[in-house]
């Protein structure tokens, strides 16, 4: 099975480059107005064009309505839909049918009970990503540069596909991968120089950590 990178967050043409000069599997653009990371419909389809042929394009949104999501498909054509928010099997298979996309699902992990709820959309959602719980006082569902304990992924089902996500970094990549060996990861605050500012170079040196540690594993 490939290994997927998502760098999530892109609002530039610099910082997209970046990430698919680097080896990104995935490139995400948030559409959630109280984020920094914030872009519109029209900007990120017409920085997605870059991405085709090389990464997977993906609109993540928070319990976003049909209107909303009819306005981000048509704008920017995404490979997939990220469900950030409180979503429901229902809603999540609801959205697949209506859009003819995979779906990634969202969870927010702190404890192990915090995995179980993924049994209900097995055979749902395309994919998981398991990010971690925003701490309190934050307005953010993701992106908060937090991590959790990746020890908790160890029991999983090896057959959930997902992504490791939260508070990921040049400098705990390489633990992060030895301790939950997930099939995809994905970060945003750790390749960023200030909130919503991605930084071209944290974005290599993203990269570097993850080869390395990758070639450690193989070694
Ligand atoms: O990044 C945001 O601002 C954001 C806002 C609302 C919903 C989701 C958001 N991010 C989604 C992502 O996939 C992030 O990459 C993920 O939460 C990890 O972020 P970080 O801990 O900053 O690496």
């Amino acid at each position: 099975m490939p290994f997927d990178i998502k760098i999530c967050g892109l609002k530039t043409d610099e910082a997209l480059a970046a990430a698919l000069a680097g080896g990104a599997s995935h490139v995400g653009f948030i559409f959630f107005v109280k984020s920094p990371r914030n872009i519109k419909t029209a900007e990120a389809g017409r920085l997605r064009k870059a991405a085709i042929g090389k990464a997977k394009a993906v609109a993540v949104t928070v319990d976003a309505d049909d209107a909303t999501l009819d306005a981000i498909v048509e704008a920017m054509s995404p490979d997939m839909l990220q469900l950030h928010g409180n979503e429901t099997p229902e809603r999540v298979a609801y959205v697949k049918t209506r859009y003819g996309l995979p779906v990634m699902k969202v969870f927010s992990v702190r404890d192990a009970d915090d995995l179980e709820p993924i049994a209900l959309y097995r055979g749902v959602a395309d994919r998981f990503l398991l990010d971690a719980k925003p701490p309190a006082g934050s307005e953010l569902p993701g992106g908060n540069g937090v991590p959790f304990d990746w020890r908790l992924l160890a029991g999983l089902d090896a057959g959930v596909d997902y992504m490791l996500s939260g508070g990921l970094n040049a400098a705990n990549i390489g633990e992060a991968l030895l301790l939950a060996n997930p099939p995809g990861i994905d970060v945003s605050s750790g390749v960023e120089s200030a909130p919503g500012v991605k930084d071209t170079a944290l974005i290599e040196s993203f990269f570097r950590a993850v080869r390395a540690a990758q070639a450690r594993s193989a070694a």
